[in-house]
């Protein structure tokens, strides 16, 4: 992969797909037009115990994310790292607190203009990186495209990001063809097919052996070179080292 950091998408104006911008790595993601497209301010996340008494899994939780950044949600099981994550993706809403994109406030924002933000800005792999069994790595790559009939257009992108991960010559294969290593880069190819500025990734290296667990770690770091955030959880101590930041959950 070519390591010529010159190509770096750094800032511009709110962009729109055709501004998007060819990276070193020959794909496109659109142009950084806010330093902090990640923020979560106080943000304290309780669940209802189900006759018990609720259960407060996060409180006060404060996280700024400058473009082109990793961070590392790390600690113990049951933590809190995946309710992070959903908030932060705007999945799930905190039970108080904030969560910022590009500097706007989630609060501000009805249910659609979420998702229609969320599938502009963000990527998001859940643990396992799920992919569609009936449907091959390209066409699962494509999937996010369909909605707003953009298969056509975005094809020679999946391509280009399916090589990035190093699936070029497995393209047509399907999910069970494929070790989990191949599915997680999949997954992580098909969250940055929309032009995704921010990579929110749940447990990429879980179930992986340590060649493969550094692939994905490798993927990732390289998506911050080409100017893309990644808040990414994980117990992983080598993905934890390269991180740029990271917080260790209670
Ligand atoms: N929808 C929910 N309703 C009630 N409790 C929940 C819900 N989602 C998560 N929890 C609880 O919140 C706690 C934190 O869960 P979460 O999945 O965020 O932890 P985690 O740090 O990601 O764990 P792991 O490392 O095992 O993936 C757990 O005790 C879990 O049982």
């Amino acid at each position: 992969m070519n390591e010529d950091p010159t190509n770096n998408v750094t800032s511009g104006p709110a962009a729109t797909a055709e501004e998007e911008v060819q990276t070193r790595s020959n794909t496109i993601v659109r142009p950084t037009d806010h330093q902090m497209p990640l923020e979560l301010r106080g943000v304290t996340i309780r669940y209802e115990g189900g006759g018990a008494d609720p259960l407060t899994i996060v409180e006060d939780f404060n996280l700024g994310l400058e473009a082109g950044t990793m961070h590392c949600l790390a600690g113990r099981s049951g933590s809190g790292k995946t309710s992070i994550l959903t908030v932060a993706a705007g999945l799930t809403m905190p039970t108080a607190g904030e969560v910022l994109w590009e500097g706007q406030s989630l609060d501000a924002m009805d249910d659609d203009e979420i998702s229609d933000r969320r599938r502009a800005l963000i990527g998001y792999v859940d643990q396992g990186g799920a992919l569609i069994d009936g449907m091959s790595a390209l066409e699962n790559v494509l999937l996010p495209a369909v909605p707003d009939g953009q298969v056509a257009e975005r094809t020679e992108m999946a391509k280009n990001l399916l090589g990035l991960v190093g699936l070029g010559r497995r393209m047509h294969h399907r999910p069970a063809q494929l070790s989990g290593g191949e599915r997680q880069r999949v997954a992580i190819a098909r969250a940055l097919i929309l032009g995704t500025k921010v990579l929110v990734v749940d447990e990429p290296t879980a179930s992986l052996d340590r060649e493969h667990a550094n692939q994905i770690i490798g993927i990732l770091k390289d998506t911050t070179r080409d100017g893309i955030t990644v808040l990414v959880a994980t117990h992983d101590q080598e993905l934890i080292d390269v991180a740029d930041s990271r917080t260790y959950m209670n």
